[in-house]
């Protein structure tokens, strides 16, 4: 077919010139009027909104992840202790004994003797970085950010003024950000869940996963924690200390509520345990240690017992032990009520009178070592199981296996998790 064999079709209809000219010009003023309408609409903001900045205005929606754990005191002092048990133990969650037989006892009774004591533990496990549940928490999110920027990327958004090239200081300079943002906070002394949630908010996250770093639910781990979430998002009013707006524009909301039988989670506590009986031998029992709570809670139908059994079950399974070659215990006893059993110490103490001279224990209730591995497991529990023996004549050594920390197996779960539940998002 010659080019000339080409004929360019009439349209059937010809639109006046007149009638396309009025059209062009239409489209245009109403191209004008658009942008105007939008022009106007980000100065109405810009004018009326002071709020706007807070959710990152201008930017790509971004989203956040929120690491949750219990918190530290401040400093391992008499102070620094009094300050924190009195919002730890005056939280209902935890305490839930009426307010009027409550008070007298936290005031007049456990904050004045209670706080030097454990003052002095806490010394025993501060380190430069200060406690441990705080450094390994900052370790585990800085590892999280670098996974989630591997698999997600970032987005452009915002600017940084004057760090342009020489003589151009002021021209602002495109800067790449997270697509998903890692922050974290403490349900107890700082920094606060309010204030985490807060950054997100500035940062431009619209989508907030919550993530209580507690592998068994029950009212005061994770359920204490969506309080908290609960009272910031509802707040009706500015904050008073920092100005803070209420949150008018709500993010879309998610919220890990305990992860204890997830199979990374078990994947990477088995794998764990592997490596320390490679490094150091195996043990013919392994004690699985959780944080004990009030029996009397699991009649209110806290599950928190289950939960704890469920992930004990769990990891014998995947280790291949049999019945007698595993126990599960509970810690960290508060108090002189009936806490879940069987305790801890006690059955550390049956073990050595049963003939065994060495034991390995892991927390599988701990996603950081802290004050209740550290000290009472590693350290306490440690020289009781030596004394143990040493009363009957022989040697005795508890072998501690370390918290899944910000170690390459524990990150892994994380990172796993994080995703889940990001699903739909990205
Ligand atoms: C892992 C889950 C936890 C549960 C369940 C829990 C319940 C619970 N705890 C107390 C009282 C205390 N706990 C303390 C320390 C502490 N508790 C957890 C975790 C759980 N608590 C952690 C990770 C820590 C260590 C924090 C750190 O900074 O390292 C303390 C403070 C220390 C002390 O004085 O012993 C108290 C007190 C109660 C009453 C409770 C009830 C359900
Ligand atoms: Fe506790």
């Amino acid at each position: 077919i010659g080019s000339s064999s080409v004929s360019v079709q009439e349209p059937f209809l010809k639109v006046p010139p007149f009638l396309s000219e009025a059209r062009f010009t239409f489209k245009t003023i109403n191209a004008r009027l658009k942008e105007k309408f939008h022009e106007e609409m980000d100065n109405i903001y810009h004018r009326f909104s002071s709020s706007l900045k807070q959710y990152g205005a201008g930017r790509k929606n971004r989203v956040g992840v929120l690491l949750v754990n219990l918190g530290s005191p401040d400093a391992p002092t008499r102070r620094g202790l009094r300050k924190y048990l009195r919002e730890f133990l005056s939280d209902r969650r935890v305490i839930e004994v009426p307010r009027l037989i409550w008070k007298p006892i936290l005031h007049g009774i456990i904050l004045p003797f209670r706080s030097p004591d454990s003052a002095a533990k806490y010394r025993n496990v501060w380190t430069e970085e200060g406690s441990p549940l705080i450094s390994i928490t900052k370790r585990q999110v800085a590892r999280l950010q670098d996974i989630v920027d591997r698999r997600y990327g970032t987005v452009e958004g915002g600017a940084s003024e004057g760090e342009g090239e020489e003589g151009n200081e002021s021209l602002p300079i495109p800067m790449q950000r997270s697509r998903v943002l890692v922050e974290w906070a403490m349900r107890y002394g700082t920094p606060s869940v309010a204030a985490g949630l807060r950054k997100l908010r500035e940062e431009g996250c619209r989508h907030i996963l919550v993530f209580p770093l507690y592998p068994q639910t029950c009212a005061a781990t994770t359920t204490t924690v969506f309080d908290v979430v609960a009272q910031e998002l509802a707040r009706e009013k500015k904050d008073r200390k920092t100005g803070a707006e209420s949150w008018r524009m709500f993010p879309h909301l998610r919220f890990v509520s305990g992860y204890g039988d997830h199979p990374s989670y078990i994947k990477a506590l088995a794998s764990r345990v592997k490596r320390h009986w490679t490094k150091a031998g195996k043990r013919r029992r392994l004690v699985m240690s959780f944080h004990g709570i009030p029996a009397d809670l699991i009649k209110k139908g806290d599950a928190y017992a289950c939960f704890c059994s469920k992930t004990a079950r769990l990891l014998a399974e995947e280790l291949k032990l049999g019945e007698e070659e595993f126990d599960m215990v509970f810690q960290s006893r508060f108090g002189s009520t009936e806490w879940l059993q069987p305790y801890c110490d006690e059955r550390l103490e049956e073990i050595a009178a049963e003939g065994h001279e060495e034991v390995d224990v892991i927390c599988p209730g701990f996603s950081a070592d802290c004050l209740e591995t550290l000290d009472e497991i590693q350290r306490e529990y440690g020289e009781l199981f030596h004394q143990a023996h040493e009363k009957r004549g022989t040697t005795g050594r508890l072998f501690y296996i370390k918290a899944l920390n910000d170690s390459p197996e524990g990150m892994q779960m994380l990172g796993d998790i994080v995703d889940e539940n990001l699903q739909g998002w990205l």
